[in-house]
């Protein structure tokens, strides 16, 4: 299973062709990456809008019913204040009626007073909805992506997602919030007020609502160019603010490599380019004003023209025609917004459809239907005939067969690029092997749920990873209901018990970003730790002590020692040095096992890969890369 393309139709229903899903076994490189997909065709948009109306509208009936209600209100009132004009001038003006100057004065401020407060009202109510539904869509976005595979992380660059998601949220917002606002309010608004005008004067009507056709034709072409533009713009901009955080984050890198200026510039041109995006956006949007004001100037022009000819020569009342121009007046807002509307659809639809994109991406690995709950009795492990590539055509691991006995240490040894990591990631079912199987106490891992399975794992990978939070939060995230007494043991044992005394709020102290406080062997042996307190059955290792100068590997390498008693242990080592007292050792070289044995077995073997690497050093120490010489 791969990550569906189906996100190509953000609106339900869409379905996959077999063939895409049929070739999806190997993942290629091409589908995995978030692309800007969008539904071009109406009815694609249509059912976009559906879709968003459909999983959100329920959830906020309530709150909708109080907006519309104030919108309506909202509306009625607009349409009366043009309605009581008519009165206003025959009563006032003409019939110089003196009661009506009090109250029909008084009747204007009551209408603004309802007008303000139902305004207030629903826009209250409408920014709860939107920030809450973006707060739903933050917390469905987070979840979904934790779900999806390793690869999707692999080729899409975290910074970027980040700041796409953090721009595309909004989208679901917008487009519910427009279309209910425009429905209510404007819409709703525009036909009170033409019902005032067709009441008042209907071939006056018929003059003004001439200008109708021209506007409509003209947004819809606008709309189509805005598409576009908005695409490129959310893009460069998530780029923008992708290549700041990288920068920031790699800010060692860039300042010890001098890299400010060349990164300076290529921001620039990001940036450039933004404002361009921007730019040509507001172009588009605002070439909607002069059109719209000259057809709407036209048609109250000829308006008045033709009241006035009327007023003149045949003394038709002024009370109805003002009436009438103020209703027309009056309708030229929500008629302006209605126009606009389509143009502001199409930025938050633009935004919303790329939500959905990756909502609608499928794990690569899911857990087959009906899988069981993995029980390790003795937590065997084997690879049976594994061929494995991470692009189709490409293996990297072919054939690969062997068992790492139970509650023993197998370690892996090879050049670089061999294929020991991805061993271990098999492990973890971070990706499913093409051919063969892999087994836990013969038990297929994919028969099992992802869950079971990597909970019986405790992993230290090549990279320590420390998270956002104090140093007992970071050890805790290998067990969250591990105890204090737990976790300290766990560091003790790490041999990171003393840097953690001494470091000013002891396992209260926060670790900075990425543990950016901490030196290399310090965030290892923490790593170290996060897998201890795991107690699992199965322990991997990626390296786990290769940033550790010689004392602290001597103290790890203990720790370590200890820890592996009763688990079933496979280590990828750089050193020799680590894995010589290993149960069984694998080198690994072109996704095949080259040799196979103790390390005295190896080392007694004749011109072996490993008895020639080994004899390159005999210190030992030296790392596996070296075995790439001493493959000649
Ligand atoms: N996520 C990935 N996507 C595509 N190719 C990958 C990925 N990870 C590894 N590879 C490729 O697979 C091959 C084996 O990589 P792997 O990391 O398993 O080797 P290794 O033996 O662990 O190397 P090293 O000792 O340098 O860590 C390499 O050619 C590598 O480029």
């Amino acid at each position: 299973m791969g990550i569906s393309p189906r996100f190509n139709c953000p609106c339900e229903g869409a379905t996959q062709p077999n063939e895409q899903r049929r070739d999806e076994g190997v993942s290629q490189k091409k589908k995995k990456k978030l692309s800007i997909v969008l539904p071009e065709q109406r009815g694609l948009v249509i059912g976009l809008i559906r879709r968003i109306m459909r999983e959100n509208g329920h959830l906020f009936v309530r709150q909708y019913a109080i907006a519309i209600a104030c919108l309506v209100v909202g509306s009625g009132c607009t349409a009366f204040l043009a309605w009581i004009m008519r009165d206003v001038i025959d009563k006032i003006f003409v019939q110089q009626n003196r009661a009506a100057i009090f109250t029909l004065p008084a009747i204007v401020f009551v209408t603004f007073a309802i007008r303000g407060i139902t305004s207030y009202g629903q826009a209250v109510v409408l920014a709860r909805i939107g920030n809450n539904i973006v707060a739903r869509y933050q917390r469905r976005l987070f979840a979904h992506i934790t779900e999806l595979s390793v690869d999707f992380f692999a080729e899409n660059r975290s910074a970027h997602l980040a700041a796409r998601i953090n721009q595309n949220v909004s989208g679901i917002r917008d487009t519910l919030n427009l279309t209910v606002t425009s429905l209510a309010r404007d819409a709703l608004s525009l036909v009170f007020l033409i019902l005032v005008m067709i009441w008042q004067d209907p071939v006056l009507s018929g003059i003004a609502l001439l200008a109708g056709p021209p506007i409509v034709l003209m947004i819809g072409k606008l709309a189509r160019k805005l598409r576009a533009a908005t695409r490129q713009a959310i893009d460069i901009n998530a780029r923008v603010l992708a290549s700041m955080q990288e920068a920031a984050q790699g800010i060692t890198v860039v300042k010890a490599f001098t890299m400010e200026a060349p990164l300076r510039e290529r921001i620039e041109r990001l940036i450039l380019k933004a404002e361009e995006r921007s730019n040509k956006i507001a172009g588009i949007t605002e070439r909607t004003s002069p059109v719209t004001e000259m057809v709407a100037g036209l048609a109250i022009a000829g308006v008045i023209g033709y009241s006035g000819y009327r007023a003149v020569v045949y003394g038709y009342s002024p009370g109805s025609m003002f009436a009438f121009i103020t209703a027309l007046l009056l309708a030229y807002d929500p008629a302006r917004r209605l126009a606009k509307l389509q143009v502001q659809l199409e930025r938050a639809l633009v935004n919303a459809s790329m939500i959905y994109e990756i909502l609608d991406m499928e794990p690569r690995q899911p857990d087959a239907p009906g899988a069981k709950t993995l029980t390790t009795q003795r937590a065997e492990i084997a690879f049976n005939d594994v061929t494995f590539g991470y692009y189709s055509g490409e293996p990297v691991l072919r054939s690969l067969s062997f068992v790492a006995p139970a509650g023993k240490t197998t370690a892996l040894i090879g050049a670089s690029g061999g294929g020991k990591s991805t061993i271990v990631a098999l492990l973890q079912r971070f990706y499913d092997v093409q051919e063969g199987s892999i087994t836990v106490d013969g038990e297929d891992i994919r028969n099992v749920t992802k869950r079971s399975l990597r909970s019986k794992i405790a992993y230290v990978p090549q990279a320590p990873y420390l998270f956002e939070g104090t140093i007992r939060e970071n050890i805790r995230l290998g067990r969250p209901d591990a105890t204090d007494e737990e976790i300290e043991d766990a560091a003790r044992q790490a041999q990171a018990e003393e840097f953690i005394l001494a470091a000013p709020q002891g396992y209260d102290t926060p670790v900075g970003e990425n543990g950016m406080t901490l030196s290399g062997g310090q965030r290892q042996r923490l790593s170290i730790a996060r897998a201890l307190v795991r107690n699992a059955p199965i322990l991997l290792l990626d390296e786990a002590t290769s940033a550790l100068d010689t004392r602290s590997e001597t103290l790890v390498q203990a720790a370590l020692d200890a820890a592996m008693k009763n688990r079933t242990v496979i280590v990828v080592a750089h050193r020799l040095s680590t894995i010589t007292n290993a149960d069984q050792i694998l080198v690994i070289d072109g996704g095949q096992i080259a040799e196979r044995g103790t390390h005295q077995d190896l080392v007694d073997r004749d011109g072996g890969l490993y008895a020639r690497f080994y004899g390159l050093q005999a210190g030992g120490s030296r790392r596996s890369a070296d075995l790439a010489e001493a493959r000649g």
